[in-house]
């Protein structure tokens, strides 16, 4: 049938994702099938079952097939009646390992799912920052949308999560609930106190307006020896304790408020926890001050992102003492074991693949990876490859925008990196770290300046974007499982 089904469409000059058809229930199927660069939900049915209007190829018994043919777009309003009817839909993870993928572009979701199926993790297929949303222009249910578009695409029937990453405010956290997602990430970044510059006395000062509970953590936890293993232990320090306090009591204070509107509005939630864009390495103390404060307010969270020494720059593989950075995990997934319920989570997890091993070793495979800047390289790479024109065109924006775009992610470039015109010629170009540190973080402009162009060209190409982007990710996981 699913050859007629292709035959018929293409008459109608509809192409088929084959992979996307697939029965639903008695007499419904589903796919997804495409007129130039637009897509459409499909169904084939005996007349029993609709989604909203507008419909295109409308309500049409098609002789050949024996059904009933109907074409959609894939709308909220379309997106809650198959939710409802055949639960296709974002879920919390059950699973001990996950990686999210975010698609800045909502493009690439078959090429994501493409890879991850073949491997025992959870995907978190949709998943944007309001950073994000704000430079692509989009919003947390065109994301959503994007990502169950691609998941009927690939024809995938099994469970994935969408994350609400880096949530600092109540209006995105709203806008995320009401789309239905299912993983939140807080982002305690601008709620941290700054005590670097504090003096001894303002320490001590603050320190005696402190929370009974915190203080209560303090005590239980001064002074405490945790043994790793036979050969690895470590104390934990009473004025690390006090300074963690400082640093994150106001903070615990969102996170609180946050819970209870989440418990209010969901049943079933992830929570991540993300420190990891802090001013300074999460300490042990940090660590189990944060978990302690939320599990003595009956804070359930899934995963706690922690800043690791080095450095976890966009687009580019970790730079720092790898010694360090292992000897530092340790102590913190050994911490998640001792404190219990919540994982590590890896967050600028794109390209990271000399730590990769190391991480999925140690956490024994509990963790959470998140990428996203890698999956739009890989956009860029396509038009590099077709169109050097428009490419050219993009790495001049980039540079002349290089100042405004830095606002938003810690890079280490400047201007007088790059030079004024790029060599494209030179194959390499765009493995050099500068330049892909340029072009992640430049995604907003170029979106804002080239939007219609850069469409233009990743539709035209879409097998090969798709590819692209497979490969990259396969590389990550390759990276991560040795397999
Ligand atoms: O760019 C963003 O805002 C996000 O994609 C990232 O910060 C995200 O949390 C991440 O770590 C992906 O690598």
């Amino acid at each position: 049938m699913k050859e007629e089904l292709s035959n018929y469409l293409l008459k109608n000059s509809f192409l088929l994702y084959p992979d996307s058809f697939r029965r639903l229930k008695e007499d419904v199927y589903i796919f997804v099938a495409k007129k130039d660069s637009d897509k459409k939900i499909g169904f084939l049915t005996n007349g029993n079952f609709k989604l909203s209007s507008p419909h295109f190829l409308e309500d049409k018994y098609v002789e050949e097939l024996g059904f009933y043919l109907n074409l959609y777009p894939l709308t909220y309003e379309n997106y809650l009646i198959l939710k409802d009817n055949f639960g296709i839909s974002p879920v919390t993870c059950k699973e001990k390992t996950s990686f999210g993928t975010g698609d800045r572009l909502g493009l690439v979701t078959p090429a994501h799912i493409k890879v991850l199926k073949n491997y025992d993790i959870f995907p978190v297929l949709a998943q944007q920052s309001p950073r994000e949303l704000v430079k692509t222009n989009r919003d947390f249910k065109d994301v959503l949308l994007k990502a169950i578009l691609g998941v009927l695409e690939a024809g995938y029937a099994g469970g994935f999560g969408a994350d609400a990453d880096h949530i600092k405010d109540e209006k995105y956290l709203m806008e995320a609930i009401d789309a239905g997602y299912t993983m939140y990430t807080l982002d305690l970044s601008d709620l941290l106190v700054k005590i670097s510059d504090m003096p001894e006395s303002q320490l001590k000062e603050k320190a005696q307006s402190l929370s009974s509970q915190s203080r209560e953590i303090i005590d239980r936890y001064k002074g405490k020896k945790f043994s790793i293993s036979t050969d690895e232990d470590f104390v934990v320090s009473e004025d690390e304790l006090y300074k963690s306090a400082l640093t994150y009591e106001k903070a615990m204070k969102f996170v609180e408020k946050v819970y209870g509107i989440l418990k209010d509005r969901l049943q079933h939630f992830d929570l991540e926890i993300s420190i990891d864009e802090g001013e300074k390495d999460t300490t042990v103390e940090d660590h189990i001050f944060v978990v302690e404060y939320l599990h003595r307010k009956g804070i359930d969270f899934w995963s706690l992102a922690p800043k690791f020494p080095g450095e976890f720059q966009k687009a580019i593989d970790y730079k720092g003492d790898i010694k360090k950075f292992t000897s530092e995990l340790k102590k913190h997934y050994f911490l998640t074991k001792e404190l219990g319920g919540y994982k590590l989570s890896l967050h600028s997890g794109s390209d990271k693949f000399s730590i990769y091993k190391i991480f999925n070793e140690i956490t024994e495979g509990n963790f959470h990876i998140k990428t996203s800047g890698t999956s739009w390289l890989q956009a860029i790479s396509l038009i590099f490859e077709k169109d050097k024109d428009l490419f050219n065109d993009l790495y001049k924006i980039a540079l002349d925008n290089l100042e405004e775009s830095k606002k938003a992610y810690k890079v280490l470039i400047d201007r007088d990196d790059f030079p004024q015109t790029i060599q494209t010629e030179d194959s390499q170009i765009l493995s050099k770290p500068e330049i892909k540190q340029l072009f992640h973080i430049s995604y907003g402009v170029l979106l804002d300046e080239r939007r219609k162009e850069i469409y233009e060209v990743l539709n035209k190409y879409e097998e090969e974007h798709y590819e692209f982007v497979s490969k990259n990710i396969k590389n990550h996981l390759k990276e991560i499982f040795n397999i």
